[in-house]
């Protein structure tokens, strides 16, 4: 594995205020992340995983410690710098697919590769997970997988560096979410785009290079996998 580091993090903490309380999301995060690998982020309920890929991503903030990407840091940039890194280099998947029900799946995915910098065409995202014979059908046309495969398609068709799932087979039966996460590992193997996969699914942790358990705010171990399996030969 290339050990090139696209992320690191020291001491990152989340507290959220709620009234006279507060909620300690993450307390104290030591990681790095590396270049082209699949990791899965597994954790009770709880216990700060999407918090941890929501600052990572420069959706949220983090309340101390640092984070950098690929040495500039995300947790002192400006707005407008988080807003620009994340349009160019993180794809984000989501539970739900979230997208535009008026647009084609073509069309849903032009919608980022008419404002990215070094995009490819819509019709090779959707061939990359399969989706290309649907192009031209709509989001109600097309099945809870089906959708979420645009949306991967989506996510990377502006070649980011890194995509942050969280969730991304919730909402999936196991048939139908063993096809979505071969999409997610092939986009992986052929782009090379660092990948991390928050999922409830212990079973997912197979296809990855490392799995990385949290525990109540905090990284409770790290499992580099020996022996990774493909989503074909995972089943839950
Ligand atoms: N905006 C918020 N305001 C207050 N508390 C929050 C907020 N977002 C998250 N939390 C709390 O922070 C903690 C960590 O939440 P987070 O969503 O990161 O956990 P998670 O491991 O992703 O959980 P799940 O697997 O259920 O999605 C939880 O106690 C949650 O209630």
């Amino acid at each position: 594995m290339d050990r090139e580091q696209v992320f690191h993090a020291e001491g990152l903490t989340k507290v959220y205020p709620m009234g006279d309380l507060e909620v300690k999301a993450l307390r104290g995060i030591d990681l790095d992340l590396y270049r082209g690998e699949l990791v899965v982020l597994l954790g009770a309920s709880g216990s700060g995983k999407s918090t941890l890929l929501n600052i990572l991503g420069g959706l949220d903030s983090a309340s101390s410690g640092e984070a950098w990407y690929c040495g500039d840091s995300i947790t002192s940039a400006s707005l407008e710098t988080l807003t620009e890194f994340r349009r160019r280099h993180v794809g984000f998947i989501f539970q739900f697919y979230n997208l535009i029900p008026s647009l084609t799946a073509q069309e849903n995915v032009a919608i980022v590769t008419d404002i990215a910098a070094n995009p490819m065409p819509p019709l090779e995202a959707l061939k990359l997970v399969g989706m290309e014979a649907r192009a031209n059908h709509f989001p109600a046309q097309l099945s809870g997988g089906e959708q979420q495969r645009v949306a991967i398609a989506r996510a990377i068709a502006k070649r980011p560096e890194v995509l942050l799932c969280d969730e991304p087979t919730g909402a999936l039966d196991s048939r139908t979410g063993v096809v979505v996460l071969q999409a997610l590992e092939r986009v992986n193997r052929e782009l090379g785009t660092t990948t991390v996969v928050i999922t409830h699914n212990v079973a997912v942790r197979a296809m990855a290079d490392r799995v990385i358990e949290m525990t109540d705010g905090q990284i409770s171990s790290v499992y580099v996998n020996p022996d990774k399996k493909t989503p074909a030969e995972i089943s839950w």
